[in-house]
């Protein structure tokens, strides 16, 4: 039971969306049941009647032919046209489900708590937005509807046999209830564990693949390709096995409905023959309870896929539930971002989530507008965490702080499979081609793009391939640039960069930060001489705060890492 609960997030989602598609393909698809069961059972009456009307000249010129018949064609044309119906509404409320749910799955996993949690592990989000979303269209497409309309037509049935006989319409109904949907039930819990298994299969033997293509030369190089290939063909062997599990799990479910269905058609046929000996029916309506018994199984048999494919459907519900539910981020303690404000933090502190401690306790400071900062200390002691808080990436555990809507250039670079000009739209999408250019000429890349035969139309491969480590921290400088931020956040803008480019990089930041807030994180005295205030980061606190001009500003200075 507590694994079906997984089901209720995704459940109200479903509501939420399009419920009237979702109902509309429902009733269709009843319909289409219906029709089918009622154009054989019809068609048995009508030949079984016509036969036997046929014995007498006068029953022969007085049975009406055409009511029937054209109650045979209205359902088959009937039948044709919900089915065409069905189809269309069925799949277009499942696409719009699964459109409604990946929006709302991205939209969670884009929180600041889940983001940092998908660094770590960033084929996570692919699988979720993918083959689990995929795992949720038959909830709907093989589950809930052929469960509602299969459960619908034992009823619908049930009533038309109560009208041969009621005890007939009883055991029927009974029956095709309890067995109906008792052996698919059973099957989905045979085929559980196997469906997560091929699911778990199926992720193992996409990563390694992905790992197999990426780190080719190094596995190459520590000669760890043959295991590789070996961890391989172990996720592709458990993921056949899965599969013919859950295709015997399928055929067993087959075979049970197989045996279910001849033995209600006995059981009928039997009832129909007494009922018949005994003179309460006559043969046609005893053919018209024979075929209905022959045509009733059918719904149920809709519910095999659905049913060993329902254990996989729960672990990707149990999986995307918690990114479903409404929840925001915490509220950021203390933050107000007002323009024309200096960054103010008092007695601020912040760390990871999930750290047992704080990286940075007890910080107060106060920036003035046009100011510019360098931070700098030992590697570890916090430089980036504060330049996230600034950022609003972390936020603080106690202290109040007052901020500006920042533009971030951090230490890891984020390009896109995109154009450059793509890339460089993310930071503003009305940007001219003039304005790009500019950014690039203040980045040092505009003579590198300019010659390039496809200019800002070049297509970078994933994570920026194409580009070197410096091109590509150049780029995500452009992309800075172009950000109108009343304060920019740079996280060793230079670093990778090559002494002249650096320079030449430190200059055109300089030029291009006039009026702007600049704090930037660095080790080297190049990035540092753009501040006219460093402050000093030491066992979490600030340690010293010096302004140009004085000499503990050239002494810090003077210990920084030579261009
Ligand atoms: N995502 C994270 N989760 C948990 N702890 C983290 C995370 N990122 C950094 N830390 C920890 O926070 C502390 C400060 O790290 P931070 O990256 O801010 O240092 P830094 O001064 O910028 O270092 P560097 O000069 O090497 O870039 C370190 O002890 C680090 O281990």
């Amino acid at each position: 039971m507590s694994r079906l609960s997984a089901l209720r997030p995704v459940l109200a989602l479903f509501w939420t969306g399009d419920r009237r598609m979702l109902v509309y393909g429902t009733l269709l698809s009843f319909i289409t049941a219906l029709a089918g069961i009622a154009l054989l059972g019809l068609s048995g009456w009508f030949i079984a009647a016509t036969s036997i009307a046929g014995l007498t000249l006068i029953t022969a010129l007085t049975f009406d032919v055409f009511m029937p018949s054209a109650g045979i064609r209205l359902l088959a044309i009937g039948r044709t046209a919900s089915r065409y119906g069905e189809r269309l509404v069925t799949h277009d409320a499942t696409l719009g489900v699964l459109a409604h749910l990946r929006e709302h799955v991205f939209r969670g996993f884009a929180r600041a708590d889940a983001a940092r949690g998908l660094a770590a592990n960033p084929s996570r989000l692919l699988f979720r937005l993918t083959i689990d979303i995929d795992a949720l269209d038959s909830l709907y497409l093989r589950v809930l509807a052929p469960v509602l309309v299969a459960a619908g037509a034992a009823l619908a049935i049930a009533a038309a046999l109560a009208f041969v006989h009621p005890l007939l319409g009883l055991s029927s109904a009974i029956v095709l209830l309890a067995a109906g949907l008792g052996i698919p039930f059973l099957a989905s819990r045979r085929a559980a564990a196997f469906a997560r298994r091929r699911a778990h299969a199926l992720e193992a033997l996409r990563s390694r693949s992905i790992d197999l293509v990426r780190g080719q030369a190094d596995l190459a190089m520590t000669n760890r390709l043959g295991a590789q290939v070996r961890a391989i063909e172990a996720a592709d062997i458990r993921l056949a096995q899965a599969d013919r599990a859950l295709n015997r799990a399928e055929a067993g479910a087959g075979f049970g409905l197989g045996i279910l269905s001849a033995a209600l058609l006995a059981g009928v046929l039997l009832a129909a023959a007494f009922l018949a000996e005994a003179g309460t029916i006559g043969a046609p309506i005893a053919t018209f309870a024979v075929l209905l018994a022959l045509a009733s199984l059918e719904p149920f048999a809709l519910l095999r896929r659905g049913a060993v494919e329902f254990g996989r459907t729960l672990q990707a519900a149990t999986r995307l539930g918690p990114r479903l539910t409404n929840r925001s981020d915490p509220p950021k303690l203390g933050r107000s971002a007002e323009h024309g404000m200096a960054i103010r933090l008092e007695s601020v502190s912040v760390g990871h989530p999930g750290a047992a401690r704080s990286v940075l306790s007890d910080i107060s400071v106060a920036i003035r507008p046009g100011e510019r900062i360098a931070l700098v200390g030992a590697s570890g002691v916090g430089k980036s965490t504060l330049l996230s808080l600034l950022a609003g990436e972390l936020n603080a555990s106690s202290g109040n702080l007052t901020v500006h809507p920042c533009g971030l250039l951090t230490q890891r670079t984020e390009l896109f499979r995109d154009t450059l000009r793509g890339n460089l739209a993310l930071a503003r999408p009305g940007a001219s081609d003039t304005e790009m250019i500019s950014a690039l000429e203040a980045a040092g890349l505009a003579s590198y793009v300019a010659s390039l035969p496809g200019g800002l139309d070049t297509i970078l491969g994933e994570g920026g391939a194409g580009l070197s480590a410096g091109q590509a921290r150049r780029l995500a400088l452009a992309r800075l640039l172009l950000r109108d931020a009343a304060l920019w956040l740079l996280d060793e803008p230079t670093e990778g960069l090559d002494g002249n480019t650096a320079r030449d990089v430190v200059a055109r930041l300089d030029e291009r930060a006039t009026g702007r807030i600049l704090v930037v994180a660095t080790h080297t005295r190049r990035e540092a001489s753009l501040a006219d205030r460093i402050l000093v980061l030491r066992d979490g606190r600030i340690a010293a705060d010096v302004a140009r001009g004085t000499p503990a500003f050239d002494m810090e200075l003077s210990q920084l890492r030579p261009d």
